[in-house]
Formats: C-alpha cells, structure tokens, sequence
C-alpha cells in the first residue's frame, strides 16, 4: 500500500485578484479553498488515478478537521495523529504571477511524533512511503532521516519530495524516487541550473549518491528522468497555466500510480510529466481525463 505522509497539511486559499499593491485594500475576483500538504495532495491524484493510499500527518483544530473530513468525502484513507493548535492556511496569491504565504504551522509535540512513528513502524516491505513537504519548525531538522531510518528497518521502500539539506541526508538510505525542480536542484549544488543539459549533469549526482530514480521539472521547459540504466527528456505539453500549486506533486503521484499499474518506468514518467501539466492547466489538482487528454502530447526522448 501507498502511505503519504504531510507533516505540516494546510488549508491553501487561492485568492484571484487582478493586481496586488502594498498597503491597498483588495476585493478578490474569485477565490477557492483546498486541502493541501504536498503528501496530501499526491493522495489526492493517486485517487484521481484510482490508486489507493492513506494520508498519515498531524492535523489540529478547524482546519485540521476540513481537511479530514474534505479527504474523507474522495474515498482517501487517513490516520492522522492530532495535534492541540489549527492546521495552516497557505495563501495563494495570483495576480498574472504566482505569489504564495505559508505558514509556519502547529507545534508537534515529543509524544505526537512518538505517536507518529508508531504508525511508521507498521509498515512493511510491501509498503512505500511518500515523505513530503517541509518539516514544522518544532521538530528536529532530522526528522526525515529518523522516518526513513525506520523505512529501512521494516523494508518499506520511500519517496522523498524536499527541498536542501532534507533531501540530501537522504540519499544514502537509497529512496525509491525523489523529484526535485531545476532550481532545488541548482541549490543542492550551490550552483544556478537553467537547461535540461545541465540537469542530467547533476541529476545524474543524485543517482551516484544514492537516489534509485530521480526526476526534475523545469516547469514550462520539460522534465528529465535519470536512474542507473537510462537517461530520458520529456517535452511538457501546451496550455495556459491556471495554478500550479500541487504540479509536483502530481507528478509524483502520476508517476507512481503508472509504475505501480504498468511496471514501466518509461510510461511511468510520461504519465507524471502528463499529470504536472494537467494540474498546472487547472484551479485544483488534475482528473485523470485531464491527465489523459495531455498524455498523446508528452514524447519522451532517450539520451544515449
Ligand atoms: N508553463 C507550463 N506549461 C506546461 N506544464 C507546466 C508549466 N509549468 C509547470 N508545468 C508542469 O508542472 C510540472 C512541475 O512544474 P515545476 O517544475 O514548476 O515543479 P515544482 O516547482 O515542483 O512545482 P510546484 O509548483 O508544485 O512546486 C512540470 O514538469 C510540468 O509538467
Ligand atoms: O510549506 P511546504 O510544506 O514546503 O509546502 C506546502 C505547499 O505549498 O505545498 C503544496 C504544493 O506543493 C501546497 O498544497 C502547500 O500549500
């Protein structure tokens, strides 16, 4: 089974206004409400995708029982450990540009992440684990090394989505597939990345320090897969981009609900480049129609 996990979930407001000014007062265009948390919203594609998992986190107060009660109603497990302050509200300002708040979110105490990694260790090898999004400032910046430790032990295999060190100390312990954009990966490097070209130069790092199958976005410019055997560039289809909060993730769950229906890392990918764009093109995340109608435009190429 596919388990996500969202440290800090969050309300995300996506607030439309035709420009933003400092100090003024605005009246929005319109505005919608999502749950969101980056292991949160790969749930919520995979399910689009008809691939099942659970969402493991911590959630507290209103917001924290929308956002269940909001999953509840799309048929996606939870198990969330409850925390005493509010869940976050994320702010999405679109304005022509995109421009986002977020929040710093509830203190975990010691005994939730004690309570949280007792639900890790019930995972085993037939499990994968998506470890997504940022850590809350109240927990050790090693908390993803110390949830995949425990990955490690039980045999379950994981996905890690982070940005800096977070990833980086992860790589040893050999995740399945971790998705870093051009510009996270430049920073891993202390270095500016802008062309597919130098992606596989350092994508192909990632590989040698561990990481089992990498791909990178370069939003609008195409994606890159690298692992140990095969390099490919896909092409990103065409549309206008209505929100792009979540594209990353879907590409993660696209991938992943491809691979684990098809074995084939190659279609794998065409459907998580599929499912990015799908997302980008829309308010909320993608539909597998969405995803189905973009797929005919994603070619992949192979670089020898
Ligand atoms: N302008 C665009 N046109 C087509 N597809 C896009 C565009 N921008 C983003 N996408 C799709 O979204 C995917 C992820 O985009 P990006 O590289 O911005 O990743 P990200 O920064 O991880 O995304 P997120 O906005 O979720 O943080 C791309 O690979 C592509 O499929
Ligand atoms: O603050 P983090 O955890 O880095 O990112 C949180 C977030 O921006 O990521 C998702 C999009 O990827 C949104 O649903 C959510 O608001």
């Amino acid at each position: 089974m596919i388990y996500t996990l969202t440290l800090n979930p969050s309300v995300d407001y996506i607030v439309k206004l035709d420009s933003f000014q400092l100090g003024a007062l605005h009246r929005t265009e319109n505005e919608a409400k999502f749950p969101g948390g980056k292991g949160i919203n790969v749930s919520r594609v995979l399910k689009q995708m008809e691939t099942n998992s659970k969402a493991l986190g911590f959630i507290g107060g209103f917001t924290g029982a929308y956002i269940e009660q909001f999953l509840e109603t799309e048929n996606i497990e939870t198990d969330f450990v409850k925390v005493v302050e509010d869940s976050r509200i994320n702010i999405k300002l679109k304005t022509g540009q995109e421009s986002e708040i977020n929040a710093k979110g509830p203190d975990i105490s010691e005994a939730a992440f004690s309570l949280l990694k007792d639900k890790i260790r019930q995972l085993n090898a037939d499990d994968l684990l998506v470890l997504a999004g940022s850590i809350p400032g109240s927990l050790p910046k090693t908390t993803y090394e110390e949830l995949v430790k425990i990955c490690k032990e039980t045999g379950a295999q994981f996905v890690v989505d982070a940005e800096g060190d977070l990833l980086k100390k992860v790589l040893k312990y050999k995740p399945f597939l971790i998705k870093p954009n051009h510009h996270e990966l430049g920073e891993l490097f202390d270095t500016l990345i802008s062309s597919p070209e130098e992606v596989i130069q350092f994508g192909k790092k990632l590989v040698s320090m561990g990481a089992e199958n990498v791909i990178v976005s370069l939003a609008d410019q195409g994606a890159v897969f690298i692992n140990k055997d095969s390099t490919l560039l896909a092409n990103v289809p065409k549309g206008k981009v209505k929100n792009s909060v979540g594209a990353g993730d879907s590409m993660v769950a696209g991938f992943l609900a491809a691979y684990e229906r098809t074995g084939d890392l190659i279609e794998a990918f065409r459907y998580s480049v599929a499912s990015g764009s799908a997302t980008a093109f829309s308010l909320g995340l993608c539909t597998k129609d969405q995803v189905a109608e973009l797929l005919p435009q994603v070619q992949i190429k192979e670089i020898r």
